[in-house]
């Protein structure tokens, strides 16, 4: 899948953009501040309807203007794909595929596929939860559309089950007969959600061995990934080692609602829900020991690096490469990072690249590039390098 035009209105600083882009690799590139991010986030949000460098959508829509419209052409296979998204701060978004609108937007997950690799990745080795646990069920949407309706209907039976919690102690009587049919649709979504989240890091696993391989080089320690959860996984997580068999949802179901039940007088306490996938963690290992707090800032940064390309691999491996966005990169790798990165770069359908200097952008990867300045988009296509075939 590529993106084969994109156009945007009132979207971060662009009032705005008409842009035809090719398969293969483009550059973006301008000097600070120009909006050259601003312009691949906008690619990045037709797959996730979020931004990777802020929550909500307020930031999306250009400073004094009430909506921001992003539309793109996409080429999947011989097929074309329009879609249109309007951006509609506190009140719906609106979608449109193929200028038919979606009953709700959220039905465009898992059409528009992208992985983007940026410095705000660090946050998935060594920032909060937050950021692995949006990271893990973003990907499980991309794979299995089905479950954004699970996770916003967990979300929205938390927020409630969290209300009640909080005045059920004074309550109780009645209140308590209502936390339990909470607790039924807590324990029901929350088990779908558990046994996707475990199915996809034992899907994911091997990618991610290979890809920090790959990055680290010989001799590296190896990396791995685990769960850890708020109900007791069978074999003490051994549902994510290789091979392993992922429990079902019911059996995650059935663990949830017995330690819910253990732990009703505390959370009446705390007057929170304290178990559920809301308050698991995605655990990345760097040989023996979880990364946070032991890895090094490089080694840090490899397992960010090795957790995109890994995810990339995962993707590509189900049938089609997803569109590759590489913000503002290069130039912190060193040269084998840069190698690894920029060979995975090279063979994908489309890859986007952002860099303030050309020059940060390996020479393999600068065929077309569009230059970003004073407001204006412009793509400029150099010959193409010798005895290679693109089409840009
Ligand atoms: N909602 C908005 N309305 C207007 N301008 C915005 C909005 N959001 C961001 N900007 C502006 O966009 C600019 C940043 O754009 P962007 O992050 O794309 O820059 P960049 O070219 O990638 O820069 P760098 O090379 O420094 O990463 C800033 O000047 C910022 O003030």
């Amino acid at each position: 899948m590529y993106v084969r035009h994109l156009q945007l209105g009132s979207f971060r600083s662009w009032e705005r953009v008409d842009l035809a882009l090719g398969p293969g690799p483009t550059v973006f590139v301008g000097r600070n501040g120009e909006g050259k991010t601003n312009l691949v986030e906008a690619v990045g949000y037709l797959a996730t309807m979020s931004s990777h460098r802020v929550a909500g959508d307020a930031p999306m829509v250009r400073h004094g203007d009430p909506q921001a419209v992003v539309r793109a052409a996409l080429r999947r296979g011989d097929r074309e794909l329009l879609v249109e998204i309007e951006i509609n701060p506190g009140r719906s978004n609106r979608v449109r595929i193929n200028r038919n609108p979606l009953p709700r937007p959220r039905e465009l997950l898992g059409l528009v596929r992208t992985v983007l690799f940026a410095p705000e990745d660090l946050a998935l080795v060594r920032g909060d939860p937050t950021e692995r646990r949006r990271f893990l069920d973003d990907l499980l949407v991309t794979r299995m559309p089905r479950l954004a309706g699970v996770r916003a209907d967990y979300d929205r039976v938390l927020k409630q089950r969290n209300a009640l919690l909080k005045t059920a102690r004074l309550a109780r009587g009645k209140a308590i007969e209502t936390l339990d049919v909470w607790d039924g649709h807590l324990t029901d979504l929350g088990g779908q959600l558990l046994a996707a989240r475990l199915q996809l890091i034992a899907d994911l696993a091997p990618h991610m061995a290979q890809a920090y391989a790959d990055v680290a080089g010989e001799g590296a320690a190896p990396a791995g990934l685990g769960y850890s959860a708020t109900v007791p996984l069978a074999g003490d997580g051994a549902a994510v080692s290789p091979g392993a068999r992922v429990c079902s949802a019911e059996e995650l179901t059935a663990a949830m609602q017995q330690r819910v039940a253990e732990r009703r007088a505390d959370e009446l306490d705390r007057g929170m829900t304290l178990v559920g996938p809301h308050r698991d963690d995605l655990v990345i290992h760097l040989g023996p020991a979880p990364a946070k707090g032991f890895a090094s800032h490089g080694e840090s940064w490899s397992l960010a690096l090795a957790l995109k390309l890994a995810t990339f691999a995962l993707l590509r491996g189900e049938g089609e490469d997803p569109i590759l966005i590489l913000d503002d990169v290069f130039a912190t790798l060193d040269a084998e990072r840069r190698a690894a990165l920029a060979a995975v770069a090279r063979s994908a359908e489309q890859t986007l690249i952002t860099a303030a200097v050309l020059e940060d952008v390996p020479a393999e990867l600068r065929g077309a590039r569009v230059e970003v300045a004073d407001g204006f988009a412009v793509m400029v296509k150099d010959a193409v390098p010798v005895g290679e075939e693109r089409v840009p």
